[in-house]
């Protein structure tokens, strides 16, 4: 694509005289590859814009910088490179989004679940889908690694136009606060937005729950407004969360409700849950359906009503979203039970906010007889003061709290440990650092009946200790632990 025709995608910009040829577009100079586009982004630990002359080395043709440069190619200047980054990608791999009916879903918690069983739903109704999130992006069939749980706006719109390539019709997202505050997402034309619900997290990056919530409110702000006919938006917002009524007011589009306690478009009444799943009863604009699910917990039901609800808004049957929510057996590392023949349930969950530990513990309590035996850490570089928050949920739902490391980062693990620790001065828990040794010990504690839980690092296949990537997998740590212990 010329330089000058990419750059009417940015209104107002000084367009020099030069009308290279842009082969591709780039934020990091590592990558810049000849004839190619190079973007300065100041980020939080470096500022892009030192780059560029590396850049222009590499053989970028061109730059765009908020600052001018002394290089030898067109610098086009812009007051935000982010959000520019956002629109030239769009233009550049054209309009991906506009192709594709765009689920986006925000909130603290469910979004991993909520994504896949909206896929569930669109590929039963027999659609090629994508999904990006946490544990992956997926192109139809191909599954691509990904560091971010929102990938940054080149990534993204690249990878939307390989979907469109491949002729996937809906594309699922998990969007998170992150990349709305750092414009990852802004330039997607949105269909359907979800909310699940707000509760603390991350208050390391956003500070206060005030300025997380505006962050997560950009994805309904920037939803289209509803009367476009050819494609209508929907806001699918959580009427139980206490932040739903903010995020209505902010939108555009048009807002379809779900809930369990306030009477909503898609409510949920009669819950019934066992260990073997949940039963209720739907009340929708369609009228009363019965929902059984594989899946267990209240939290499971509000994620079951937003999917049901962004199905309808993408004009799915009814009869066809619950039949596809009911053959779920679940999503992985999400309440996903470890089958060594044991006697004692043994359960990996990816609760690592202080809402999620306690939803999935007072799960655990609804479906247990015997002890709860629970196996907690927290993330480091990540919210400190969800630490003591958690430890104390873990010491007054469980029996017994084991508290261990998560994923350390570069921060000290006895130190996070000693953060958790001030939240439950005078309580009775075990504290052991290695998370593999403490996963053995609930294995070894454990007797007929007890349910462990081992919480926090569900599906990941790693524990960050220092900058070093280590293998670890909870599900088969406690694998092992139940083998050795049979075999004792
Ligand atoms: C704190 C944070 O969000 N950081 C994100 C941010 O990085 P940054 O601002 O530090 O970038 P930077 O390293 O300063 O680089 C600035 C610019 O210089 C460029 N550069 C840099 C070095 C170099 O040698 N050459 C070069 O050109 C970079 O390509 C970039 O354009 O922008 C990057 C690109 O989009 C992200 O990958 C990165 O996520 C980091 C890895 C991260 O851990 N983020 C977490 C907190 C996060 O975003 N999490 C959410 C999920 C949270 C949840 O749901 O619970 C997520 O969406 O993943
Ligand atoms: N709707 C919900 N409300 C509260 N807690 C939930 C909900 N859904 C799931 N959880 C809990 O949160 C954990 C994480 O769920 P999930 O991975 O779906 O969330 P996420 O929003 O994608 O998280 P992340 O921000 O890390 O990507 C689950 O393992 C479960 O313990
Ligand atoms: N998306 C979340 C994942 C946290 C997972 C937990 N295991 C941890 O490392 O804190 C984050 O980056 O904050
Ligand atoms: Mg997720």
């Amino acid at each position: 694509m010329k330089l000058h025709t990419l750059l009417t995608a940015l209104p107002f910009v000084k367009v020099p005289e030069a009308n290279p040829e842009i082969e591709g577009i780039y934020q990091d100079n590592r990558k810049v590859t000849k004839g190619s586009l190079f973007i300065c982004i100041k980020g939080l630990t470096v500022d892009g814009h030192k780059f560029a002359s590396e850049a222009v080395k590499k053989g970028a043709a061109a730059i765009i910088s908020e600052k001018e440069l002394d290089v030898d190619v067109p610098v086009i200047v812009v007051r935000d490179t982010k959000r520019a980054m956002a629109v030239l990608a769009d233009a550049y791999y054209q309009h991906p989004t506009k192709k594709l009916r765009m689920v986006g879903i925000t909130g603290t918690n469910g979004k991993t679940t909520t994504s896949h069983l909206i896929d569930q739903i669109f590929q039963d109704a027999g659609e090629k889908t994508g999904l990006i999130g946490t544990m992956y992006i997926k192109i139809d069939e191909e599954k691509i690694e990904t560091k971010n749980t929102t990938p940054d706006s080149l990534t993204l719109q690249q990878t939307f136009g390989k979907m469109v390539n491949n002729g996937v019709a809906s594309a699922v997202m998990e969007v998170s606060s992150h990349a709305l505050d750092q414009g990852r997402v802004y330039g997607i034309d949105f269909d359907i937005a979800v909310f699940t619900n707000l509760t603390q997290d991350h208050l390391d990056y956003h500070h206060t729950m005030e300025e997380y919530l505006y962050a997560k409110s950009l994805l309904f702000s920037q939803l289209g407004n509803t009367y476009e006919a050819a494609k209508p938006r929907f806001a699918v917002i959580n009427n139980d969360d206490p932040a739903s009524l903010k995020l209505q007011k902010v939108t555009a589009a048009h807002v379809l409700t779900y809930g369990i306690d306030h009477e909503s478009d898609f409510q949920a009444k009669d819950i019934k849950m066992s260990a073997d799943g949940t039963v209720f009863t739907l009340i929708s604009p369609e009228g009363e359906f019965p929902v059984i699910l594989q899946l267990i917990g209240k939290f499971s039901v509000y994620n079951v009503l937003a999917a049901i609800t962004a199905g309808y808004a993408a004009r799915i049957p009814l009869e066809s979203i619950i039949q596809s929510l009911e053959s779920i057996p679940g999503v992985p590392g999400r309440f996903e039970l470890v089958k060594g023949g044991q006697s004692y349930p043994v359960i990996v969950d990816y609760a690592h906010t202080p809402d999620s530990l306690q939803n999935v513990l007072q799960t655990v309590r609804q479906i247990a007889s015997k002890r709860i035996i629970v196996v907690v850490g927290c993330g480091g570089d990540r919210d400190r003061t969800k630490r003591p928050i958690m430890a104390q949920i873990a010491v007054k739902l469980a029996t017994d709290a084991i508290f261990t490391s998560d994923n350390p980062r570069t921060e000290d693990p006895m130190e996070i440990l000693r953060e958790m620790e001030t939240g439950v001065k005078g309580e009775e828990y075990t504290v052991i650092p290695d998370r593999k040794e403490a996963i053995k010990h609930a294995v070894q504690m454990a007797s007929d009946g007890d349910v462990i839980i081992i919480a926090g690092k569900g599906h990941e296949t790693y524990q960050i200790i220092g900058q070093t990537i280590h293998d670890f997998d909870d599900r088969l740590v406690a694998l092992q632990a139940i083998k050795e212990r049979k075999n004792a």
